[in-house]
């Protein structure tokens, strides 16, 4: 387990471009060392953020987009093209406008899909298109991912692991169905927490003074089933970005007051 670090920025804005800037460097270096890159999306307002800051960036074409694996953390298990959908804001965001390869996009199944209205069939065969890409050096049947993103909720959800909920207890599958979630829509996938800790940088991302309380819970000691997010960390990395409203409430050992 990696330690969680923390930058704290300006404000929201800011967290998005410099976030989408350590992106580029991470995808662009990835690419350089090893031919590609892999890279896990989260849904929500400052994963968007972050997708549309990257679109606007003009060193986004350093990257080489065909040479892009993309996968997604959590989806909302609801018809292919509802605006729902964490794919649909993404594509909207930055996918669209990009040159990836569509056969390494890999967006989580919807409901009205060869899994009809079956989230966990669903679930277990992403599961299964997980592990035909993960290679027999990775450490769980996931792809060692370079960065898997994550935007932490009000109420430290991250992914769709909420709190007390079953996904968040699960030690064995990498993805599962989710039902009875307390943020629409009800029913979901989700990568679990073993998944999440195969990635080698995990980034969480929390902007906005409706962060704050689920940031100074997660890093200040809770347990993962009542606090998800404290249970998500990278192997190498594990980056919390923040801005100053999410950082607000961090006790002061963690993110000691500005200099005058
Ligand atoms: O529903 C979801 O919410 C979280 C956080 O979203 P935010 O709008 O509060 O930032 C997101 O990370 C997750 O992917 C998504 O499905």
């Amino acid at each position: 387990m990696s330690p969680p670090q923390l930058v704290v920025h300006r404000d929201k804005e800011l967290m998005a471009q410099a976030a989408a800037a350590r992106l580029i460097t991470k995808v662009v270096d990835a690419q350089a060392s090893r031919g590609y890159a892999s890279v896990v999306l989260t849904g929500g307002r400052n994963g968007n953020g972050l997708l549309a800051a990257l679109a606007a960036a003009p060193a986004r074409d350093a990257i080489d987009w065909g040479r892009l694996d993309l996968w997604w953390g959590d989806e909302r298990f609801v018809p292919e093209g509802d605006p729902e959908r964490n794919v649909t804001q993404a594509r909207e965001a930055l996918l669209d406008s990009v040159p990836l390869d569509p056969k390494r996009v890999h967006p989580m199944p919807a409901s009205d899909g060869p899994y009809g209205k079956d989230a966990d069939a669903a679930a277990e065969a992403y599961a299964v298109e997980l592990a035909k890409a993960a290679g027999p050096e990775n450490h769980a049947p996931v792809p060692s991912f370079d960065v898997l993103m994550l935007g932490v909720g009000p109420d430290t959800h991250v992914a769709s692991l909420f709190p007390e909920l079953p996904a968040v207890r699960e030690t064995e599958r990498t993805v599962v169905g989710v039902h009875g979630a307390p943020k629409p829509p009800p029913t979901r996938i989700t990568l679990t927490l073993p998944a999440i800790r195969a990635a080698r940088e995990v980034w969480l991302l929390a902007a906005g003074e409706d962060k704050a309380n689920a940031a100074a819970i997660a890093l200040s000691g809770a347990g993962e089933v009542q606090a998800p997010a404290a249970g998500a960390y990278g192997r190498s990395r594990t980056l919390w970005l923040l801005d100053a409203a999410a950082a607000s409430q961090l006790p002061r050992s963690l993110y000691p007051p500005a200099s005058p």
